[in-house]
């Protein structure tokens, strides 16, 4: 028994050696640059990512091994926009990698998790129609009516010397903002009375698994088959999001008005197309997890860098004014879409906080790939993420301070900002939700700035933990004042 226990053993060992010893002498990619543990095995990257700092330590790293740099045995990353824009090009043929996205998949594949060209096509052709900008307008009193009742909350405190925590302030709104979009009832986050939601906590906990089902992807369903058998039962996130998700697609049926699912579900009937619940469940957790976290860490961080620039605030104020001369003007957002200042102020908090740190991992497809002199062979995982180039020195000068007077630049100089400002992606795989975001975006900052004035921010510099969306690590509590007239 000892000896077998002892055999075992050896020839674990001998194959763990082996494995190294491939990876850094004889793999494909071995003559790729790169910290020497990420060359041996994964556990070089996974220790970063439990730690939640893998990008800005990545970022950091391509200085010293430059713009191609192996992460992973099987993985590189690009610092090089060149790269960037052929991996997430409109034609491109690099399809999201396995390992990293079939995490997202609990009751099944949703439009974030699906590989498959074609099938992602067919998916999002049912939903690209309710996203469009000209639907999204349609709704614009309803994300008003949101935003002014959270509006009212903020001055209920401010009379009472409160403060507000900016980031679950503005997670209540997203969330249901996103909740009533897509199935005709808010969560009711809005009115809780410490910004709190349980769809909050079933975010966090699910954030925090799916790093382990990517890396260990027996994990879910070892969980799952614990939980059947009611042998332990190990919460993960999933679960409850799924309930949620499940809940609110109970509400599509009973709303009169338009929702997203609704929307879906009769446009897949008319292409003969059949939805399974699974599906439905797993686009709703879909929605819930990428229309909340996303939008309100980029208002969350904009607000408070504003506030601690009282010169800045105050020409966004004037702007605002021009649209809003009352404090009841109501403005559409074609008429907040005509304030270049406020645009600027949206750019730079996206450009900042890069909600969407994640590398976004492509393979590389079947013919391989020739670039700046190396060959990446099929199945090579590559990655880039957006924060490199939001971050870059080279471009934006300065990149760690909130400057919106950047974009305040002539057409050339724009040009050249924008074409490396991606925070949405690009290409098919670019975010569905960009608009939303964005029209939700400008509503509650002309809200906020027409309505109150600065006063304390308690913790002045801030730092994002960046799970699946990058969040702060505070609640970005700050005090203002309102503005009487
Ligand atoms: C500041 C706000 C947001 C940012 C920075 C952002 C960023 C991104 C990025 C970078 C991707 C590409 C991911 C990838 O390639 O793996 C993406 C995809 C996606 N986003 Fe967003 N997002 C935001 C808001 C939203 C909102 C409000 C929704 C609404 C539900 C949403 C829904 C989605 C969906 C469904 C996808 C998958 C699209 C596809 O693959 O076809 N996002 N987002």
């Amino acid at each position: 028994m000892f000896v077998i226990a002892y055999n075992i053993l050896f020839l674990l060992i001998a194959w763990i050696l082996g494995q190294c010893i491939y990876n850094i002498f004889l793999h494909p990619l071995r003559h790729i640059p790169g910290p020497l543990l990420a060359k041996v095995s994964r556990c070089w990257l996974f220790s970063l990512e439990i730690r939640g700092t893998q990008h800005l330590k990545i970022h950091s790293l391509h200085r010293k091994y430059g713009p191609i740099m192996r992460i992973s045995p099987n993985e590189v990353s690009f610092d090089d926009i060149e790269a960037s824009d052929i991996i997430y090009a409109q034609t491109s043929k690099f399809e999201k990698s396995e390992y990293y996205y079939r995490a997202f998949e609990d009751q099944g594949p949703n439009l974030f998790s699906i590989r498959d060209r074609q099938h992602h096509s067919q998916a999002k052709r049912l939903v690209s129609h309710a996203f469009s900008r000209a639907n999204v307008i349609q709704h614009e009193s309803s994300i008003y009516d949101k935003a002014l009742y959270l509006m009212d909350r903020i001055e209920q405190r401010a009379k009472e010397r409160r403060t507000i925590p900016l980031f679950p302030a503005f997670r209540c709104m997203t969330l249901d903002t996103i909740s009533e979009f897509c199935f005709g009832k808010s969560t009711g986050a809005l009115h809780m009375n410490n910004f709190e939601s349980t769809t909050f906590e079933a975010i966090d906990k699910a954030n925090g698994a799916v790093l382990f089902f990517q890396y260990f992807p027996f994990l879910r369903h070892l969980i799952q088959w614990a939980n059947n058998y009611k042998i332990c039962a190990v919460p993960n996130g999933f679960i409850e999001l799924a309930q949620k998700a499940e809940a609110g697609l109970q509400d599509v049926h009973s709303s009169g008005s338009w929702t997203m699912f609704k929307n879906m579900i009769s446009m897949a009937e008319k292409k003969s197309t059949q939805l399974t619940k699974e599906q439905l469940v797993s686009e709703g957790m879909l929605m819930i997890v990428a229309g909340t976290d996303t939008t309100a860490t980029s208002l969350s961080v904009t607000l408070h860098n504003l506030l601690q620039q009282p010169e800045t605030y105050k020409k966004l104020q004037d702007e605002i004014r021009t649209a809003m001369p009352t404090m009841d003007s109501r403005p559409t957002i074609q008429v907040l879409d005509t304030l270049p200042f406020l645009d600027a102020c949206v750019k730079e908090g996206l450009r900042l906080a890069c909600p969407s740190h994640t590398r976004l991992p492509r393979t590389v497809p079947s013919d391989g790939w020739y670039f700046k002199k190396h060959y990446f062979p099929y199945g090579t995982n590559v990655s880039t993420s957006p924060l490199y180039y939001l971050h870059s020195d080279n471009v934006f000068h300065s990149p760690k301070k909130y400057n919106p007077f950047r974009w305040l630049v002539d057409d050339e100089k724009r040009r050249h900002l924008l074409a490396n400002f991606h925070p949405f992606s690009r290409g098919t795989r670019q975010c569905i939700g960009q608009n939303l975001s964005s029209i939700e975006q400008k509503i509650v900052l002309s809200l906020f700035i027409r309505r109150f004035n600065p006063g304390t921010v308690l913790k002045k510099k801030v730092s994002l933990i960046e799970a699946v969306t990058a969040v702060p690590d505070d609640p970005l509590e700050v005090l203002v004042n309102l503005i009487f007239e």
